[in-house]
């Protein structure tokens, strides 16, 4: 006999930061996701049911959701207005590269339909309880009251030990040889990233961390996802594709340089990135690709001709908005669009091979999709950088730069760095973010 899922909805009074970290501390998995775009967040609480992407080989990882994706859009009972329950997670950045402990829990990917999922904007709070009959759905929502009524800070004071980076001169070599083959036509592109590993003085609960990262205001996504305590979070400003009804839009978002600490020399600094050829050459591969891979699904793409600045925190990018119009299937669009040049290279799987050979560590989330679908045509999914994995009391942080034919590797050294710069800020518990 099919199984029904039913839903309920409840309006809530705004929650405030305590209260979203007292419940992603209750619950595993728990998801979190602020876009700064409409400014909304997505508090995803509790399984209903799980999927794992990459759980087999075999399959591409993108088809198994889709079909997980597909059973539950039959079992739901759709209302025909208002908020509906979701599917969220993280897909693997490759699924073929070699498996190391780092991501133990998470090294299948992790999607789930939560048990209770809570939007809030600016203007409402409400939650969505989804489970296979209604009495249960009105127990979740009951918890909910009784877990926000008893909500407390909890604060932890972290201290930073053995910050390190075993492979930092083998990652600098990879550069050269990706330098030599780029120079030697067998590559147009490949994005390279590093790892760093950190010990912390104490575990950091999702609580903890979501009450450092939700005061960083900038032009970034935030998100956390805790599955079985291991804990994935992001600040990253790449955008991969956000999903509306006919319609998709996109982030090429490559070149980068450092920002000032003054408005007029970021501006400057902004200036240089526009001017720099080698910049110009990285970001237009990628606006390119994507509109290759759009085109030849039959959608209307459409995009500026001169890129734009967007600022993050620590560093300043060439950045290309691109939408597409017709008929597609988010999953699809997903398996086509990842990864981009941002993330993979150019060729595509010259750049993925080249990268499983060189670069000598398991990307896992990093570089992955992770975002949200509901089943009533709207998802958005941004790329998983700027993003560390919290597992007890030791984190790795990630960031990548993409390497062309006029790289050089001390640069690109810098650049990590700074991408990195605003999550160890985040682990040492400074504030400065703005
Ligand atoms: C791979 C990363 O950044 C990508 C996104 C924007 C700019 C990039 C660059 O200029 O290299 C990268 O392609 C990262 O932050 O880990």
């Amino acid at each position: 006999m099919k199984t029904i899922l039913n839903y309920q909805i409840q309006v809530l009074p705004k929650l405030n930061v305590t209260q979203i970290g007292w419940l992603l501390d209750h619950f595993d998995p728990a998801f979190v996701f602020y876009d700064w775009e409409n400014a909304t967040l997505k508090l995803c609480l509790g399984a209903v049911a799980e999927c794992f992407p990459a759980a087999s080989q075999r399959q591409n990882q993108f088809v198994t959701v889709e079909k997980w994706y597909q059973e539950l859009k039959q079992q739901l009972k759709l209302k025909n207005s208002g908020p509906v329950p979701l599917v969220v997670g993280s897909f693997l950045f490759d699924p073929l590269q070699n498996k190391s402990a780092t991501w133990s829990k998470l090294a299948r990917g992790y999607f789930f339909l939560p048990q209770l999922t809570i939007y809030q904007t600016a203007e409402q709070t409400v939650a969505v309880s989804c489970a296979s009959d209604s009495v249960t759905c009105q127990q979740q929502l009951l918890q909910l009251q009784q877990l926000l009524g008893s909500a407390v800070t909890t604060t932890e004071s972290v201290g930073l030990i053995n910050v390190t980076e075993t492979q930092i001169a083998a990652w600098q070599r990879a550069v050269q040889t990706a330098i030599t083959a780029i120079q030697t036509k067998q590559l147009e592109k490949v994005v390279l990233a590093r790892m760093i590993t950190a010990g912390l003085t104490t575990r950091l609960t999702a609580a903890e961390i979501w009450q450092r990262l939700a005061p960083i205001k900038q032009q970034n996504y935030q998100f956390l996802l805790k599955y079985r305590e291991q804990i994935f979070i992001s600040l990253t400003p790449e955008k991969l594709v956000e999903f509306q009804p006919e319609q998709i839009r996109l982030d090429a978002l490559a070149g980068t340089i450092e920002r000032g600490t003054q408005k007029e020399q970021t501006q400057l600094l902004g200036q240089q990135l526009l001017q720099s050829t080698k910049n110009r050459q990285e970001h237009q591969i990628v606006v390119s690709a994507i509109t290759n891979r759009l085109t030849q699904l039959k959608l209307a793409v459409k995009h500026p001709t001169e890129p734009q600045i967007l600022v993050t925190g620590s560093v300043q990018h060439l950045y290309t908005p691109i939408t597409a119009k017709g008929k597609f299937d988010p999953l699809n669009i997903l398996a086509r669009l990842h990864p981009t040049p941002a993330l993979g290279g150019q060729p595509q799987q010259a750049a993925l091979e080249f990268i499983r050979k060189y670069e000598g560590w398991e990307r896992g989330l990093f570089g992955g999709p992770t975002g949200w679908l509901d089943f009533a045509g709207k998802g958005k999914f941004v790329v998983a950088i700027r993003s560390a994995l919290l597992d007890g009391q030791r984190a790795h942080l990630f960031a990548g730069a993409g390497i062309v034919a006029a790289s050089d590797y001390h640069q690109e050294t810098v650049e990590t760095q700074n991408k990195m710069q605003p999550m160890l800020n985040l682990l040492k518990g400074k504030n400065k973010y703005e």
